[in-house]
């Protein structure tokens, strides 16, 4: 986790930027896969799982920083 050098740090954060991008891409073909089993709006939009997603997000990423 300690770095020796500014490069060091942003080899890190270029290799976790490449990782998120292909995790998102990665959820992207999931989030497709999922409208194919949609059959409405209300579906399609799923506003309970939006707010389910996000409370979950925030928590765990709070949890995540909070650590000493
Ligand atoms: O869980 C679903 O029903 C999805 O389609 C996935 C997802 C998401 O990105 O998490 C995408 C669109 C919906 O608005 C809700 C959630």
């Amino acid at each position: 986790m300690g770095c020796h050098s500014l490069e060091e740090v942003r080899e890190h954060i270029n290799r976790i930027d490449q990782e998120i991008i292909q995790l998102i891409a990665q959820r992207g073909t999931y989030v497709v896969q999922a409208s194919t089993f949609k059959k409405s709006e209300d579906a399609v939009q799923a506003p309970k799982r939006v707010k389910a997603v996000i409370t979950k997000v925030r928590t765990t990423s709070k949890s995540l920083w909070s650590k000493p």
